[in-house]
């Protein structure tokens, strides 16, 4: 109410920027769905242009779907458009220095993010130590053995590989899992009951269920976090670490030159930015690698042109990290994957800290800034015929995106699906080797197609139908994942036995401690985060089978969002990163 009251007044010669009209207090949050809220966002953008504003309870959301005018406030003003909004659910989220993503521009963030940067830039000239590889061999394996537990492989692939980067270990993995998608549902706009109605952040936390659960999430997430840096540091003793994020940071401050030493900040601030960067790997990636499935399923004819790339390139091989200057057309349906269903596709927003005026129009200091990743791709003067997944756009002159030498480019340096200006993204050197070699390994392994019934028809697969988190995941949907030869079976199956020989010993290493947390997060493992993460049963109408045997799933599972839908409900799933 107060900043209601006090709204300020425009400057002279300036204009509000338009949007859509909202009711007294309370704003424009009534016709906002609890579901796939970027195309609501998006839908406005087509109405009231590339930048305009919503009001809710009082805070101006300032929505750009123009790459343009993002680059001209977020990154050429970058100075006063770098802050971050306040999460109601995570109410120290600008300060606490737990959360490196969610910090305000302070200067542990600045701290913090040269810290990422330097860990990730040691890894990535090591190639990542070759983890996501090993990881991805085994994935394969497991696909092959059961393409109906996708969603499990996938989370498994990536959050092993980022457990690796990050202590040298895959063993972290499950618990990570487990407080990671907890994370997300507290920090979401659409997932924790405060972050919509922001005056519950007040309740005490006695007889607050949002501020329990949050606790219990963060404490067990710490413990985590503690026994594999204590598990780092014993074999380092012993001689006997692998190369990690938090390796490099113990060697770093080895260094004999003092000012070298301070630069990295203490052992428990490293080992918050280590397990913030575990936690962006465990929570992102998989969005891409199902969406390229969902693609495959509707673009067949790009699956023949990348398996056609492939084989001719390489013979026979299967696509590693090493051929990727050979194979531009592979590195055109990651970025493209990414293009077509966005994995943040609000973005994740900012705060500016001072009044502005852009264009005449004024923006307000504390306004919340989102970059609307789905708008943004889907600006027809940069991509013509958005909505159809096209690999060419990347590679063919007509287009405005093309870009040379193609050895060399598309790549996802400075792609505007990682943000813009002081806050872009540190981890496209593992999403890019992540992505093209999951990608890479399931086009030379696999035919993906529809399904078919015991009729002989196609199960209907849906074209744009995603969970509501922050980050969006394709919901779950019935494929045929066949292997293309039996050679490539044998292959497979080879790769996956090196891959677990050094598991193995890696697991001999593993100290107890560890083993201990996630017994404990298995035991208070929390089904409701799976059903919002991939699998969602939210609409009254619809049936989901939570069985991973595609043949019961045909005919108990009515498909959803076979056309991109907007479902108005009465509380809306937007918000209040106020
Ligand atoms: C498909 C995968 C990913 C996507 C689409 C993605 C996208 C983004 C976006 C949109 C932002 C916000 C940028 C802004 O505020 O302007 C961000 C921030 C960030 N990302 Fe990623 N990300 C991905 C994977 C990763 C991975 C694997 C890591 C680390 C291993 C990572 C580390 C970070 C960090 C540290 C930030 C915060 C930067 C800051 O606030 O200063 N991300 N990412």
């Amino acid at each position: 109410v107060n900043r209601y009251l006090n709204k300020k007044k425009l400057p002279p010669a300036t204009r509000p920027l338009p949007g859509p009209t909202g009711l007294p207090f309370i704003g424009r949050v009534h016709d906002v769905p609890a579901e796939g809220t970027w195309l609501k966002f998006y839908e406005w953008s087509k109405k009231y242009g590339p930048i305009y504003q919503t009001e809710m309870f009082g805070s101006v959301h300032v929505w750009i779907s123009s790459e343009k005018i993002a680059h001209d406030l977020l990154s050429k003003r970058a100075a006063i458009y770098s802050d971050r909004p306040l999460i109601p659910n995570l109410p120290d989220n600008r300060t606490s220095g737990d959360y490196l993503a969610l910090l305000g521009r302070t200067e542990t963030w600045k701290r913090q993010r040269k810290l990422c940067s330097h860990l990730m830039h040691t890894s990535a000239l090591d190639s990542l130590h070759s983890y996501p590889t090993r990881e991805r061999d085994r994935f394969l394996y497991l696909m092959c053995q059961d393409p109906g537990k996708y969603l499990e492989w996938i989370e498994q692939f990536t959050s092993r590989t980022v457990s690796r980067l990050s202590w040298g270990t895959a063993h972290p993995a499950q618990v990570l899992r487990h407080t990671t998608f907890g994370l997300l549902e507290t920090i979401s706009p659409s997932g924790a009951l405060p972050n919509v109605v922001s005056f519950l952040r007040h309740v005490p936390e006695a007889i607050s269920p949002w501020k329990k659960k949050e606790k219990a999430r963060h404490q067990l997430e710490e413990k985590l976090f503690r026994a594999n840096v204590d598990y780092v540091k014993t074999m380092m003793a012993e001689k006997q670490a692998e190369p990690s994020f938090i390796r490099t940071f113990f060697e770093s401050k080895e260094s004999p030159d003092e000012k070298e030493r301070a630069k990295w900040g203490e052992t428990t601030e490293a080992m918050y930015v280590v397990g913030l960067m575990a936690i962006a790997g465990a929570l992102t990636i998989g969005s891409p690698i199902q969406t390229y499935l969902l693609a495959m399923c509707h673009y067949p004819e790009w699956q023949r042109k990348l398996q056609e790339e492939i084989d001719t390139v390489l013979e026979g091989r299967c696509p590693q990290w090493d051929d990727r200057e050979r194979l531009p057309l592979l590195r055109a349906v990651v970025k493209e994957v990414i293009r077509w269903r966005p994995p943040v596709p609000t973005g994740i927003p900012h705060a500016v800290e001072k009044d502005d005026i852009y264009d005449g129009y004024f923006i307000p200091s504390g306004a919340t800034i989102h970059a609307l990743e789905w708008g943004i791709t889907r600006d027809e003067s940069m991509y013509p015929d958005a909505e159809s997944f096209n690999p060419r756009r990347w590679l063919d002159p007509s287009y405005p995106t093309y870009r040379e030498p193609l050895t060399q480019y598309p790549n996802l340096n400075g792609f505007s699906q990682f943000g813009f200006g002081r806050r872009t993204c540190q981890g496209i050197p593992v999403v890019e080797q992540d992505l093209f070699l999951t990608m890479g390994g399931m086009a030379w392994a696999f035919n993906i197609t529809k399904k078919r019934d015991a009729a002989g028809l196609e199960v209907p697969v849906h074209w744009n139908d995603y969970t509501p988190l922050l980050i969006a995941k394709p919901t779950r949907f019935l494929f045929d994942a066949c292997p293309r030869s039996e050679d490539k079976m044998a292959r497979m199956h080879a790769m996956f036995e090196a891959a677990k020989e050094e598991d193995e010993a890696d697991a001999e290493a593993f100290c107890d401690q560890v083993e201990i947390i996630s017994q404990q997060a298995a035991a208070d493992s929390d089904s409701d985060h799976d059903f919002l993460i991939n699998v969602r049963d939210s609409s009254p109408e619809v049936e989901v089978k939570l069985s991973s045997t595609d043949d019961e799933m045909i005919g108990s599972e009515k498909v959803k969002g076979l056309q991109p839908k907007i479902a108005a409900l009465p509380i809306p799933g937007m918000w209040a990163w106020a």
